[in-house]
């Protein structure tokens, strides 16, 4: 049995390779950013083959620094920005068009068609999803419509489609095998989540061929040997696939109903396990689906905050008040609240439970003594208040109350956000010692498949906590916060 698994982490900025050992723990990690094309306003692409090229480097570089020899490697496993598409050539196995990110907002008219016909509730009864660009379904549309002769090809059968992960497998493979896991075709808005396949109907009202979709198989399974031509002479098991939001909530050890975390990176991402029930949201949070295993599937609801983390580099780019995301802790800390002030950071629009794409950021309560601390304290709060925003209609939706909200991500270092956090929540907020809960999950799901853990009760034996907050804040000072930061967003979305 090799030593270690390695998770392969494709994110929308940087791919990653993590190598971890039994206990769970990080042996090494290696990571490369690669480019953002902004072609237009509002539209994001990825070239994916310059995304392949990173994901082959950093595989070398996790290997070199570390010394670990490839026949160590007992599987891959594989986790992935969500929703972004990729059309490529069979043949040549060359994209015909870049990747479309799921940021884009450049097939918003495909969509607004969609509105316009009614079919919002018809797609969102089938997939789970909100009519929106966010999702697969319009990026494959609008190549198949702005590629030239591209529809013909795949009509000919000479096109296949697939989110990252795909992509990954195909060329890790060689490009022999064209395949996707549940967790990652459930945010495609072409699958249908409750009789698990392709939706006939939705493909045939895209005039999408269904030869050009990837075969869709458990998230712990292996998948296949990868090449030894392409993975450095070895072939080695893809045991495990997920979305990246579905696998850090793996990754978090939350696999029974109930369980919950929140990924503070960019955006937020919180999903709250429902089990094998596909709950239907009433308040704007996604049905999707956790992961397949072991013959089931379970299901998540999820909420997203588009701008998160992405305040903080705002506060530090873009307002230069800050040289680092750390010190927005450090300035924070000097006063001992906002003084009134409320940031609402609806730069790209407001995601749960508002899915409002006109709103833009305001800022209120200004006076004469508001300081630079009482503004970063703020814009930190809005990712608490946010996170609330989220929070409050998944306990509804779902029809249970979260005892303990797991946390990861790149701003959980930040005690003063997670104090406040707690208490603005009322919640107990948990740190696992290994923060890197999305790596950690592709490597549990590609570990369990190829018996380097044995099952899931090993794994959440491994699971170890490096900090709790526990909430301190009076009900009614909680209230009053809340109240306020409520009404700045009502005020934000009048004004257009
Ligand atoms: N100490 C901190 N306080 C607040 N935000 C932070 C802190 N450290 C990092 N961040 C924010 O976290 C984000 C990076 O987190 P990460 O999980 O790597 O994001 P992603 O995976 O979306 O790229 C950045 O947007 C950064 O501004
Ligand atoms: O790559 P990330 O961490 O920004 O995650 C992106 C999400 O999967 C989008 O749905």
């Amino acid at each position: 049995m090799g030593k270690y698994i390695m998770s392969i982490d494709q994110g929308t900025t940087s791919s990653r390779a993590i190598l971890f050992n039994q206990e769970g723990k990080v042996e090494h990690i290696a990571q490369k950013e690669f480019t953002q094309y902004f072609p237009h306003s509002g539209w994001v692409e990825h070239n994916a083959s310059e995304i392949w090229g990173s994901v082959l480097s950093v595989i070398a570089a996790v290997l070199t620094e570390s010394g670990v020899q490839p026949q160590e490697i007992h599987g891959i496993g594989i986790t992935n920005q969500r929703e972004t598409t990729v059309v490529w050539n069979k043949k040549t196995g060359r994209p015909i068009y870049n990747a479309i990110v799921w940021q884009s907002r450049q097939t918003e008219e495909v969509v607004n068609n969609w509105r316009s016909e009614g079919l919002e509730s018809w797609f969102q009864e089938k997939t789970g999803l909100k009519c929106d660009p966010y999702f697969s379904a319009s990026k494959v549309k609008w190549i198949l419509d702005h590629v030239e002769g591209a529809q013909e090809l795949a009509e000919r059968d000479e096109l296949l489609m697939g989110t990252i992960d795909s992509w990954l497998i195909w060329k890790l493979t060689n490009e022999q095998v064209h395949a996707t896991d549940y967790s990652n075709a459930s945010r495609t808005m072409l699958y249908n989540i409750h009789d698990l396949q392709w939706d006939e109907e939705i493909c045939a009202k895209l005039a999408l061929p269904l030869s050009m979709l990837p075969e869709v198989k458990e998230s712990s399974t292996v998948y296949a040997q990868t090449d030894p031509s392409v993975f450095f002479g070895q072939k080695i098991p893809i045991g495990g696939v997920a979305g990246d939001q579905q696998a850090a909530l793996f990754g978090q050890g939350c696999t029974e109903k109930g369980m919950t975390k929140n990924t503070y990176g960019t955006g937020c991402f919180m999903l709250v396990n429902t089990g094998e029930e596909a709950v239907v949201s009433e308040n704007g949070l996604l049905t999707t689906i956790a992961w397949g295993m072991n013959g089931k599937v379970q299901y998540a609801l999820e909420g997203s905050v588009f701008v998160a983390g992405s305040a903080i580099q705002w506060l530090r780019d873009g307002l230069r008040m800050i040289k680092t995301a750390k010190d927005s802790e450090l300035y924070a800390s000097k006063v001992d609240d906002s003084d009134g002030v409320y940031v609402v950071p609806a730069f790209v629009g407001l995601g749960t439970p508002y899915w409002d794409s006109t709103a833009r950021g305001a800022i209120f309560g200004l006076t004469r003594g508001t300081t630079k601390e009482h503004f970063i304290r703020a814009t930190l709060e809005s990712l608490a208040y946010q996170t609330k925003d989220v929070l409050d209609v998944m306990e509804m939706d779902a029809n249970l109350t979260v005892e303990t909200l797991r946390v990861d991500g790149g701003a959980v270092d930040n005690e003063m956000l997670m104090q406040f956090q707690s208490d603005l929540l009322n919640k107990r907020i948990e740190l696992a010692t290994i923060n890197e809960s999305t790596a950690l999950g592709a490597a549990y799901l590609a570990g369990l498949s190829t018996g380097f853990w044995q099952d899931i009760e090993t794994i959440q034996s491994l699971r170890q906590i490096k900090k709790v907050h526990e909430p301190r804040m009076t009900e009614d000072l909680r209230q009053a916060k809340y109240q306020k930061w409520q009404k700045a967003v009502e005020a934000t979305r009048v004004f257009h």
